[in-house]
């Protein structure tokens, strides 16, 4: 199924814009899993089992899985199977590169990882994004406007997000709308921006919780289209709600909080 269909159905039954972040920090992972055989797996499977009824979308990203070794890679490759076919997972990568290079970050992470979407810094431009497009049922969110304070450095510059806002836009219509934007909840006013542009993308919305985002904004601004178009990530304040035996039981109250805190701005 591809990744539109599975998130119109997820956004349905749940009713809910909530994407739990699946940054599963091997420092931060509670010492009752420490006995595990794989810490990191056990985690995540606890996780999703207290969210998957909660939510529209997962979001794993690959830095924190990456900076564990070998544990974090076998982590990786269950996420699909431990997530199951009813939600969407999207592989927060950011990778851009040229396009015989980028041929090989869509191989792994649409058919040796099956992932149905990722994320991508659109930099390099047209090229860097064409090969993840080969896989006519996968998504990919490309970079507009980030949560960071250093988003400044470039991303204002002769209003380069509009520009990448404007590009996503003509492309979808080559690639039968599967372009999507990353626009942080830091930024309402320029998600606003986004927004007038872009009107039926789906936009991917992290930075509320830890990084303090707006809700009430987002929400306003971010809602498109028919049913909403919105994914909106919350990480930390999710998976490590408690570092005790409960953190599963606190990560679904947490997320709880959030999927009824956005539905109550609607
Ligand atoms: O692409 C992203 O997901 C992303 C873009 C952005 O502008 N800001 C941002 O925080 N993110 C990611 O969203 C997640 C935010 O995590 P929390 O701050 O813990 O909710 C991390 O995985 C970040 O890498």
């Amino acid at each position: 199924m591809s990744f539109t269909k599975k998130y119109k159905q997820a956004l349905k039954k749940n009713k809910s814009f909530l994407c739990v972040g699946l940054d599963s920090d091997y420092e931060r992972l509670p010492d009752c899993l420490k006995n595990e055989d794989n810490p990191m797996k056990k985690f995540n499977k606890e996780i999703i089992e207290a969210t998957r009824d909660l939510v529209c979308a997962y979001k794993p990203n690959a830095a924190f899985y990456e900076s564990a070794g070998k544990v974090g890679f076998q982590a990786w490759e269950v996420l699909n199977e431990q997530i199951g076919d009813e939600i969407p997972v999207i592989a927060d990568v950011k990778r851009g590169d040229i396009g015989n290079t980028a041929r090989h970050y869509a191989k792994s992470l649409f058919e040796l990882n099956d992932f149905d979407a990722a994320t991508s810094n659109p930099y390099m431009g047209w090229d860097a994004i064409e090969p993840f497009m080969k896989y006519d049922d996968r998504y990919l969110f490309v970079l507009a406007i980030t949560s960071n304070s250093s988003a400044k450095d470039f991303e204002y510059y002769h209003d380069l997000y509009k520009l990448v806002s404007k590009k996503v836009s003509e492309w979808n219509e080559k690639v039968d709308n599967r372009l999507g934007l990353v626009t942080g909840a830091t930024k309402p006013e320029e998600l606003k921006e986004i927004r007038k542009i872009c009107t039926d993308e789906i936009l991917l919305i992290p930075g509320i919780g830890t990084q303090g985002g707006e809700v009430e904004k987002t929400i306003k601004y971010g809602y498109g289209g028919s049913n909403g178009n919105m994914v909106i990530n919350v990480a930390r304040s999710i998976i490590f709600a408690s570092s005790g035996k409960d953190f599963a039981e606190k990560a679904r109250e947490k997320a709880k909080y959030y999927k009824e805190l956005f539905n109550n701005y609607l």
